[in-house]
């Protein structure tokens, strides 16, 4: 038995969406820009997934623009911003974003724009009154995610949309955890462009959306031909938006369930805290995504328990070194200030609505005896021991 608790990392394609892009790929292989009606059918389909993705989000059909993956919409959505206002070169983000913002933001400070990363605290949370210290008629860009990829912990984006609007800032939020867990109504929101990523709400890799505010000086990433009315070039991949289509219009049904994922969740980091000493729960006091649950079990390290668990069939990450092949713990627990106990020994379960109660329960039953034997072998099993004190010894992990 495979129990999948990864579910931010990617998630499995939903068989409801299988089905509906199957069809794209076996039969109905028009371009749709195509004048013939074979071709003219698939543009159909592509309409009708525009207008399940817009209204997932609250949006017009002709604000959605389809790419190929989260990374790509956060790319463009930075570039469009700079392009729109090229006489601004300061651009305010956060210390905890995914790497397709702070990689693009790393890069524009050597071709000299100015970047702003705003601090958290130790629940993973912004000041908005940093927000405003930072901002002024100067800064070009405000791009923040909705929620963390690697905490769940939810962002105030509107409130900081209405700063980023009141200098003239272009508002970007990379949304792609957040889509499909949370309600999103764009219709009245101070967000001009809006990232999500299809294989995080059960369609598969290699499809995404941007939205884009109707009125917002767009200009395009790609150039080439003149598909999505010119705001992506490339012949659009037809089955994967059929699929993420199909994916919005499961993940809209099911939004009011998702609380019911969160009760899950519940029983899962609850059920943990409950039997396992000296563990807590990472952005544990801020407002987060339902189905996250990242927590640090201290004294041991979050690899160690990987390996473990998958030993058990468990998929799980932690956000640390050696699973993201660098050699630094995660940027984002570093970032709360978290101890090094917690920075190194962090484990993130994340749900779906396709986990069932025997999934978590057959966690909660293996994790205790997972712990307890990689402490005993561990020398290093309290706050005062001499490791924790020296600096150095944490990058050499
Ligand atoms: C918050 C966030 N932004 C962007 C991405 C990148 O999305 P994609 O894998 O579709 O490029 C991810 C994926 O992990 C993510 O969690
Ligand atoms: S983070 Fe991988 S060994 Fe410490």
């Amino acid at each position: 038995m495979v129990v999948y608790l990864d579910n931010n990392a990617t998630t499995c394609v939903d068989p409801a969406v299988l089905d509906a892009m199957l069809p794209y790929l076996r039969d109905f292989y028009g371009n749709p820009s195509s004048m013939h009606s074979f071709g003219g059918q698939v543009g159909a389909a592509l309409e009708n997934a525009r207008a399940e993705v817009a209204a997932l989000l609250g949006a017009e059909d002709t604000e959605i623009v389809f790419n190929s993956c989260g990374s790509e919409g956060n790319n463009t959505a930075i570039h469009a911003a700079l392009a729109a206002q090229p006489e601004k070169r300061h651009i305010i983000t956060t210390q905890v974003e995914h790497p397709a913002i702070l990689s693009v933001c790393k890069h524009l400070e050597k071709k000299g724009y100015t970047v702003t990363y705003l601090s958290v605290d130790g629940t993973g949370q912004i000041d908005l009154m940093e927000l405003e210290a930072a901002i002024t008629g100067g800064t070009a860009l405000v791009t923040m995610m909705m929620a963390n990829n690697e905490t769940g912990v939810v962002f105030p984006v509107e409130a900081a949309g209405a700063i980023a609007k009141s200098y003239g800032a272009t508002f970007h939020v990379d949304a792609v955890q957040a889509v499909g867990k949370l309600p999103i109504n764009l219709s009245n929101s101070t967000i001009d462009m809006l990232t999500l990523s299809g294989h995080k709400l059960h369609a598969p890799k290699g499809i995404g959306a941007l939205y884009v505010r109707r009125g917002f000086r767009f200009r395009p990433f790609l150039l080439g031909g003149h598909q999505e009315r010119g705001r992506r070039a490339g012949t659009q991949n037809v089955a994967g938006i059929v699929a993420l289509g199909k994916a919005a219009a499961i993940a809209r049904q099911h939004l009011p369930s998702v609380l019911q994922e969160a009760a899950l969740r519940d029983t899962l980091e609850t059920g943990l805290l409950q039997t396992i000493p000296d563990c807590e729960v990472n952005g544990g006091g801020s407002p987060r995504l339902p189905n996250t649950s990242n927590i640090g079990f201290k004294y041991i390290e979050g690899e160690a328990i990987l390996y473990m668990l998958n030993r058990e069939g468990i998929c799980a990450s932690s956000g640390s070194a050696c699973t993201s092949g660098s050699l630094e713990p995660s940027h984002v627990l570093t970032s709360m200030g978290l101890p090094y106990t917690i920075l190194h020994g962090s484990i993130r379960f994340s749900l779906s609505r396709f986990t069932t109660v025997a999934e978590v329960n057959h966690v909660l039953q293996v994790m205790p005896g997972i712990v307890r034997r990689l402490r005993e072998m561990s020398p290093f099993n309290n706050d005062q021991a001499d490791w924790l004190q020296g600096r150095d010894l944490v990058n050499q992990h």
